[in-house]
């Protein structure tokens, strides 16, 4: 008996007993995140850490144990023989996890698993005295693995950071009055206000108040329920009347922890999917290349068959293809674009078409009030006033201009007794007992409220959105209010339509200011006066039409389109409603980053897949070379360096690359 072969029986044997005694466990996937009922921020970011220190520890012990073996070999082979009978125990010992990989999937699937090849190739490699080989390519292996671990861990950092860096603010009752509040510093029992056209930010219990609460953001159905005292209300809500005092169930850091549990998780999903379905590729190579092997072994003899069976780089997939992933995730943080979820990544690269919400998103969260129109006896300074206590504490970007407004006038409007916000229209409000409605002319005529014959707005300037105020049944008043178009879209809009990107408007606000601006940006479908079902309905009509939708919007009239589309963007600052149901959010609060967006995905697309012949290819030429040219296992071992390297190096340089363009 050859002594190499005896040598490999005694290691086996060794290796075996001792990885008995230790208990090695096989390499178990990531667990999921789970997050536990009350869980914080802080204690979720403890048991992340914890994950990620005993996965480190791990994989330094691995790679411990393989460069220990790399150098106990060495030397045997350079200088004192007699070490070989530690060293390829230790070898085989660092491969148990390779064996037991193998063996499980087989006992489980009946199939072949890449590892299989791998454990043929330790053993074929030792067995034919190459016994330094051996520990080269556990070496790369466990080496590669650790820098993986150390991206992941930097780029999990980084999106917790980036998830803390779009704070939001609720109004707490505190001592008799509404103090503003950060999100996170909200305590269970504590009472929070919620305005009408809020959404309810907490699952919680209604201590005072009555309100009308619609689920239609959760469900896509409106449905308006009335609730008061004693009643459940539930997170991402819409109250759209009334005034809600709410005792919070779950404080504000915890959901904030299970939001932050969701992202983690949706980026370790979409690694594991991404990285399964390159093994899947990997392993259809196994019988082949266990084909070929054997081939070699009856033609060419033991030495090139264990040559054929090294050049099977599937494990090098485990490694670049979640490296590549991470990269690209850490790559769009670093130009302040958040990904929630993975996936959005990849299938923004599939997306052929790009809607965007007009008001908020195109223009700024901010329009200007331009002329006020007063009629009826009414003055314009009243006009202003009026609508002003009618949008205390909302949020619509029509609501901040008139809010604006009134504050540079120095106006003081009253309190506001009661108010009913009626999605995609207007408000309704009583103040001092008069009877307030504001909004489109859309919901004046629903109201009927009579058009007086002496208007003067129909001069008013091409482009501004008009909104209307009646006072008990009788119009007051009709405010210009003029967009701003945010200075980075057209820009914007040429680089997609470059692309080859189809664009379309969907805005709630009227044709006339809808189509100017679709004209001036020459997008030629548009769409006006749609009520919030309505945008979903066009993202489905279009779906249905066989495109694939990116929407991009800011309102809670945006909340059910975004959830149709395959890809949702939307922009820190705007409502949360927007924030929480988009996938993507940009945090500079514009849209600068959008082509650039778009670059990453489709960067990331062909990243995959060099990604994926980086570690394919070469084996392939080194099976060829084996046959043609008698390439043996150092050839093998140096491909294998090569594939990992280049491998890595491919998932990396969009990183680098990004580093040393300047900012623009
Ligand atoms: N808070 C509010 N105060 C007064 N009017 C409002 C308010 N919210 C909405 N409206 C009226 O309802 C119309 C439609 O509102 P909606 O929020 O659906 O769309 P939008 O913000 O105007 O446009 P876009 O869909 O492009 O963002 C507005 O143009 C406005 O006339
Ligand atoms: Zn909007």
């Amino acid at each position: 008996m050859p002594f190499p072969l005896i040598i490999l029986g005694g290691g086996l044997a060794t290796a075996a007993v001792a990885s008995w005694l230790h208990g090695q466990k096989s390499k178990q996937p990531a667990l999921p995140i789970a997050v536990p009922e009350n869980a914080t921020v802080k204690s979720l970011v403890e048991q992340h850490q914890q994950d990620m220190q005993r996965r480190k520890e791990d994989a330094d012990k691995e790679l411990k144990i393989a460069l220990l073996a790399m150098g106990a070999t060495g030397l045997s082979e350079l200088l004192y023989p007699p070490l070989l009978l530690v060293s390829v125990p230790l070898t085989l010992y660092g491969s148990a996890p390779i064996f037991r990989d193998a063996w499980e999937y087989w006992r489980e699937k009946r199939r072949l698993h890449s590892s299989v090849i791998d454990s043929i190739a330790i053993v074929g490699t030792v067995a034919t005295g190459y016994y330094f080989a051996a520990t080269i390519i556990n070496g790369m292996y466990f080496l590669g693995q650790k820098v993986l671990l150390k991206t992941e861990d930097h780029s999990n950092q980084k999106l917790l950071k980036l998830f803390h860096e779009t704070p939001r603010s609720v109004w707490l009752w505190r001592d008799g009055a509404e103090v503003e509040t950060l999100f996170e510093d909200v305590h269970t029992g504590q009472t929070v206000v919620i305005h009408a056209g809020e959404a309810i930010p907490f699952d919680g219990q209604i201590v005072q108040g009555i309100g009308t609460v619609d689920q239609h953001m959760l469900t896509g159905e409106s449905r308006p329920q009335e609730k008061t005292e004693g009643d459940a209300v539930f997170a991402s809500t819409l109250l759209t009347a009334g005034k809600l005092h709410i005792r919070v169930d779950k404080a504000g850091k915890d959901t904030v922890a299970a939001q932050i549990g969701e992202i983690l998780q949706n980026t370790l999903d979409f690694k594991s999917t991404v990285e399964a379905r390159g093994v899947r590729i990997a392993n259809r190579m196994t019988l082949p290349t266990l084909a070929l092997s054997g081939l070699a072994l009856g033609k060419l003899g033991p030495v090139s068959a264990s040559a054929v069976a090294n050049c099977n780089f599937s494990d090098i997939i485990r490694i670049t293809i979640p490296l590549g992933v991470l990269n690209h995730l850490k790559l769009a943080a670093e130009q302040g674009i958040l990904i929630k979820d993975g996936r959005a990544l990849e299938l923004l690269g599939e997306v052929d078409t790009v809607v965007f919400d007009k008001t908020g998103t195109l223009t700024r969260e901010e329009p200007e009030v331009g002329r006020i129109h007063a009629c009826n006896g009414f003055s314009e300074e009243r006009v202003l006033t009026l609508a002003a206590a009618a949008e205390h504490r909302q949020t619509h970007p029509v609501a901040r201009a008139i809010l604006e407004a009134a504050r540079q006038r120095k106006l003081k409007p009253e309190s506001c007794d009661h108010t009913h916000y009626e999605l995609g229209r207007g408000i309704r409000a009583q103040i001092q007992g008069q009877q307030i409605l504001l909004g489109s002319q859309r919901f004046m005529q629903q109201q009927a409220i009579a058009m007086p014959p002496d208007a003067t707005w129909h001069e008013a300037e091409a482009g501004h959105s008009l909104l209307y105020l009646a006072v008990d049944g009788e119009l007051a008043g009709v405010i210009e209010l003029q967009p701003q178009l945010r200075p980075e879209i057209p820009a914007i809009i040429q680089q997609l339509r470059k692309r080859g990107l189809e664009l379309c408007i969907l805005s709630g606000d009227q044709e006339q200011p809808t189509r100017q601006l679709a004209e001036a940006l020459g997008i030629q479908q548009y769409f006006a006066e749609t009520l919030p079902e309505d945008k979903a309905r066009h993202i489905e009509s279009l779906q249905a039409a066989g495109r694939k939708v990116c929407f991009i919007g800011d309102g809670i009239n945006d909340a059910v389109a975004m959830k149709k589309a395959q890809v949702a963007i939307s922009l820190a600052g705007a409502t949360t409603v927007a924030t929480d149901t988009a996938s993507i959010v940009f945090l500079d609060k514009s849209l600068q980053q959008l082509d650039a967006l778009f670059g990453l995905a489709k960067g990331f697309e062909r990243n995959m897949k060099s990604g994926l012949a980086w570690s394919i290819l070469p084996g392939v030429a080194g099976i060829g070379a084996v046959f043609a040219l008698h390439m043996r296992i150092y050839g093998a071992v140096s491909l294998y360096i090569l594939s990992l390297g280049a491998g890595a190096a491919n998932a990396t340089l969009p990183l680098l690359q990004h580093k040393k363009t300047p900012p623009p």
